[in-house]
């Protein structure tokens, strides 16, 4: 399996912050892999991710994605790399005075795919999230649960190489969660890598060859060893 995101020696200082919010990060995910990203509220699960989906540079150390250093790379190529990364944000980020159908079809259209070739698909990712009813209804008008689903919708739609998910299961029932991980495994089977930061600790044991990251004060424990990080050194 390719590596397809390669920590090497991440850290990450808020420019207003005291000391670095993440450090010492050295890590590989491979293709196709599922992991799931824990830590106590604060510990830098959404600064990982942002580091992950190119919202945010590291203030010291490399990435690499899909085998390019991220740091490097043209300003120009930067939209095409995003494209390949699904992200579902903590708080969801629709557009609020589109129609679920338009949120959802958002990123098609961004990627410049015919408008005759947008239906089909967006009615598929409606009814994947069991919300065929809301096609017409605009964000604002739906519950929170309604809207992360049509978050998820919109992050897979243009089936990214990387899905990229913030406590995707924060707003729904346990029922919905078991269902909106069933979706995310069945991306996965289709090659998919997926990442998903969570505090909820059911979903954990539900994908079977789950990898899991630890996060305790911005630094990455590896407790099924499956990162493959050098062994913890002291700090100077
Ligand atoms: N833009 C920012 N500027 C300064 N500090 C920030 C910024 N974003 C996050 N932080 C700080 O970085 C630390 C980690 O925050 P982060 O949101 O990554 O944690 P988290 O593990 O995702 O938390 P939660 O589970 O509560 O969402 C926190 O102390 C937070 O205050």
């Amino acid at each position: 399996m390719a590596n397809i995101v390669q920590f090497e020696d991440v850290g990450l200082r808020y420019p207003n912050s005291d000391g670095e919010t993440l450090s010492g990060l050295h890590f590989t995910l491979v293709s196709g892999g599922f992991y799931f990203l824990t830590g106590a509220s604060g510990a830098g699960k959404t600064s990982l991710l942002k580091l992950l989906y190119l919202a945010q540079r590291p203030t010291t150390g490399t990435i690499r994605l899909f085998g390019e250093d991220a740091g490097t790379l043209a300003r120009v190529r930067l939209p095409g790399f995003r494209r390949r990364i699904g992200v579902v944000f903590q708080d969801f980020r629709l557009v609020p005075h589109l129609s679920v159908f338009d949120n959802i079809a958002l990123p098609l259209r961004l990627s410049g795919v015919p408008e005759g070739d947008i239906d089909a698909p967006v009615r598929e990712m409606l009814e994947w999230v069991g919300l065929s009813e809301k096609g017409q209804s605009t964000p604002p008008t739906l519950s929170g649960g309604e809207q992360q689903r049509v978050a998820i919708a919109r992050a897979v739609i243009g089936r990214p190489e990387i899905l990229v998910a913030d406590e995707p299961t924060g707003n729904v029932d346990p029922d919905m969660a078991a269902r909106l991980l069933h979706l995310f495994e069945s991306l996965n089977r289709l090659g998919t890598t997926v990442v998903v930061a969570t505090h909820d600790f059911h979903l954990l044991g539900r994908i079977q060859n789950a990898h899991m990251m630890r996060l305790e004060a911005g630094r990455l424990m590896d407790p099924t060893g499956a990162l493959r990080n050098p062994p913890a050194r002291p700090s100077a």
